[in-house]
């Protein structure tokens, strides 16, 4: 029986980089080649939402992600968890919590592991929990890298960069806020997903492998720093022309250092290449940048543009890479919008084919906040603290 039963339920967000992280220079800590900076996204349509309960009682940690129990021998889940307990000790060495076993039950409102940073919400999302449960104060993003590299900056809303530090520790390889989420509210994120299938060689192993044999990544990283400061610059000022064409650069970078890997790694598909074209025509058209494309380790696009681009953007979207059954209600989710038929101009400007259900569907969503607690009642945990609902 679970007496003494104390648990916590929370909430964090997806954040897409817009100078990205690829390559560690410490596999075990995960401390990055380069310092990276990302935007977090709302948690409406993207978060994770995860309960971790500790009680004397329980035998075992254990843990349950979408419904279906997880094995605990995960070393990046074990070293969060350690971490924390150590944080813990710190603070009062006999705390009899310490000993007690927790649950973890955990569950995403969107594709995990599908490129969609499933793992950077999580891992933040059970860093923050436990940090809420255990009354952990002070920093908590140099334990959720230790989960997922690009989770230390899911701890955060707004724009955060993740400073790469150069203590050989990583207590200097933390999270910061560059600015919270009302500093630019125009702002707005497409996410297209092309494919929601696991993707062929995950961040981690692609990572490795690019440091071991890209003779252009140590090119890569040269400019890293001087990229970081342009990019905080033009976030600060909302200078959303060189925040695109920064991000666009960026994003490119990264995909060739991936393609200099050997064997080479591609991650974008021949839609993922049509939607860069078609954002290159429409910003030529417009002569200045109105949206940008960023892509991680997988063929999904994640467009960021201002509000009053958006419905522009999508009519081009919907005509170039329509759905099958041309329900858009299905098709475009999140943040309400309407669709309306592309310009003659654009049209005539923009030489693509049409390409049926290439797009998978659309996720329409802004920038978002920190990561929350939730009321008690929220709870994915019972009172025996085994899943509430369905199980595997
Ligand atoms: N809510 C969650 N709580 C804890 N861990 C999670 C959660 N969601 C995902 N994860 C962990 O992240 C893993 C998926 O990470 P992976 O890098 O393969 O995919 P992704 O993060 O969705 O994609 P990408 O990193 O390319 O954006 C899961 O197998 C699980 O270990
Ligand atoms: C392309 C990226 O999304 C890579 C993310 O890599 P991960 O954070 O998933 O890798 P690990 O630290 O090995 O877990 C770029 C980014 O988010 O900055």
């Amino acid at each position: 029986m679970a007496r003494n039963m104390k648990s916590s339920t929370c909430t964090a967000p997806v954040n897409i980089a817009v100078i990205k992280y690829w390559g560690k220079r410490d596999e075990e800590l995960i401390l990055p080649t380069n310092s990276s900076l990302s935007v977090t996204l709302g948690q409406d349509q993207l978060r994770a939402k995860t309960t971790v309960a500790i009680d004397p009682s329980f035998t075992e940690d254990r843990m349950w992600l979408n419904g279906k129990e997880q094995s605990m021998k995960s070393a990046r889940l074990r070293n969060v968890l350690r971490e924390i307990r150590n944080k813990v000790r710190k603070r009062k060495a006999d705390d009899e919590t310490l000993s007690w076993k927790v649950h973890i039950c955990s569950e995403n409102n969107f594709p995990t592991a599908a490129g969609l940073a499933s793992s950077a919400a999580g891992y933040a999302c059970l860093v923050f929990t436990l940090s809420k449960l255990f009354h952990v104060d002070g920093d908590i993003s140099s334990i959720a890298r230790q989960g997922s590299g690009s989770a230390c900056r899911s701890v955060y809303g707004g724009f955060v960069k993740w400073v790469m530090g150069t203590q050989k520790d990583g207590a200097d390889s933390i999270a910061v806020q560059v600015a919270p989420a009302s500093h630019w509210p125009e702002l707005r994120t497409l996410i297209l997903v092309v494919s929601d299938q696991k993707k062929h060689t995950s961040s981690t192993e692609g990572m490795q492998t690019t440091v071991n044999t890209s003779q252009l990544f140590p090119r890569r990283l040269l400019g890293m720093e001087e990229k970081m400061e342009q990019m905080e610059k033009s976030i600060n000022e909302k200078d959303f022309h060189s925040f695109a064409e920064l991000t666009m650069k960026d994003s490119n970078q990264l995909h060739s250092v991936c393609l200099d890997t050997y064997p080479p790694i591609s991650y974008m598909k021949d839609v993922s290449h049509q939607i860069v074209r078609m954002v290159h025509c429409l910003n030529s058209i417009c002569e200045r940048n109105i949206v940008a494309y960023t892509f991680d380790a997988g063929p999904n696009a994640c467009l960021y543009l201002l509000e009053k681009d958006v419905p522009r953007v999508l009519s081009l979207v919907t005509t170039f890479f329509p759905p099958k059954d041309n329900n858009m209600e299905k098709f475009i989710q999140g943040l309400p919008v309407d669709v309306l038929p592309p310009s003659q101009g654009d049209l005539a400007a923009i030489p693509m084919e049409k390409q049926t259900d290439a797009i998978r569907y659309i996720i329409h969503t802004q920038v978002g906040a920190d990561p929350q607690v939730l009321d008690n009642s929220e709870t994915l945990l019972d009172s025996q603290g085994m899943p509430k609902y369905s199980i595997e």
